[in-house]
C-alpha cells in the first residue's frame, strides 16, 4: 500500500475546505483532516490587550490532536477511512494497486514543523485583503467575530504567520484563490492523479 499528503493551507477564506472537500470526493481512498476542527475551548484562548480572542495563533489549537489522528492514519489508511465514515463510491481497487491520500487542510499547517514534514505537496491559497475581508465578513463563526476583529486579530495574525511560513518553508506550491472552484479544483486534481500513477508506476510518454 502507498501513500501520498497533500497539504493544502492557505488564508482564511482563500477556499481551503470547498478544495479540499472537491479533491476529497474525485480522488478515491481519501480523506481530510481539517486543523479547524481542532480548536481548543473559547474558555482557554488567551485574549490580548483590546480583547481580542487570539485564535490565529497554533497555541490556539490542539495540534497534539491533530498529529494523534494524522499518526491514526499513517498506521492503517484503509481502517482511519472505514472507522471516520470516508466512504468511498469508487468501485474497488485491487489492494496492491491502491494509494491511500491524506488532505490536511487548515490556515496554520504549514507553521507547524512536523506536519511540513510529513507533507509530499504543499498547495497554499492567496485572495487579496479586500476579497478575504469581505468573505469573511459574511461568515459566522463560533463564536462569532467581534467588531473590529479582522483588521485588529486576522490580518495582522496572517501577515506574522505568512512571513514564518515563507522564512522556513521552501517547497510551497501558491494558488490563486481568485480563480474559479472548478479551475483550482482541475489544476490540483490533475497534479495529485499524476503522483498516484507515479506511486504505482504508471508512466506517461509525451511521444
Ligand atoms: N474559488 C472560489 N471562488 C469564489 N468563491 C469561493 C471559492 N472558493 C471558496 N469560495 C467561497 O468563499 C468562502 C470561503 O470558502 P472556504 O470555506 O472554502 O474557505 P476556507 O479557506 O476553508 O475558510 P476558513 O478556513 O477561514 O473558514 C465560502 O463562502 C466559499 O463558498
Ligand atoms: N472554533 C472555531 O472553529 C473558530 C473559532 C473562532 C475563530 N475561528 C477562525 O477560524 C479561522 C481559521 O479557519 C481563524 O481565522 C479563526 O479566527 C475559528
Amino acid at each position: 500500500m502507498k501513500k501520498l499528503i497533500i497539504g493544502i493551507g492557505g488564508m482564511t477564506n482563500g477556499g481551503k475546505s470547498t478544495l479540499s472537500k472537491s479533491i476529497q470526493e474525485h480522488v478515491p481512498n481519501s480523506c481530510i483532516v481539517a486543523q479547524d476542527t481542532f480548536f481548543k475551548d473559547d474558555s482557554v484562548v488567551a485574549v490580548d490587550s483590546n480583547g481580542f480572542k487570539q485564535y490565529d495563533v497554533l497555541d490556539a489549537l490542539h495540534m497534539d490532536g491533530m498529529m494523534s489522528d494524522i499518526r491514526t492514519w499513517l498506521k492503517d489508511p484503509e481502517s482511519f477511512l472505514t472507522f471516520r465514515g470516508w466512504k468511498t463510491s469508487f468501485p474497488q481497487i485491487p489492494k496492491a494497486d491502491e494509494v491511500y491520500v491524506l488532505i490536511i487542510e487548515g490556515f496554520l499547517i504549514f507553521n507547524y514543523r512536523p506536519l511540513n514534514e510529513i507533507m509530499d505537496k504543499k498547495y497554499f491559497l492567496t485572495i487579496p485583503y479586500e476579497l478575504c475581508k469581505k468573505r469573511r465578513c459574511s461568515r459566522v463563526y463560533t463564536p462569532p467575530d467581534p467588531p473590529g476583529y479582522f483588521d485588529g486579530h486576522v490580518w495582522p495574525m496572517y501577515l506574522k504567520n505568512r512571513k514564518e511560513m515563507e522564512e522556513t518553508v521552501s517547497d510551497l506550491v501558491y494558488l490563486d484563490g481568485m480563480k474559479s472552484r472548478e479551475e483550482l479544483f482541475g489544476t490540483v486534481y490533475e497534479e495529485v492523479m499524476l503522483e498516484i500513477q507515479r506511486l504505482l508506476g504508471i508512466f506517461h510518454s509525451s511521444l
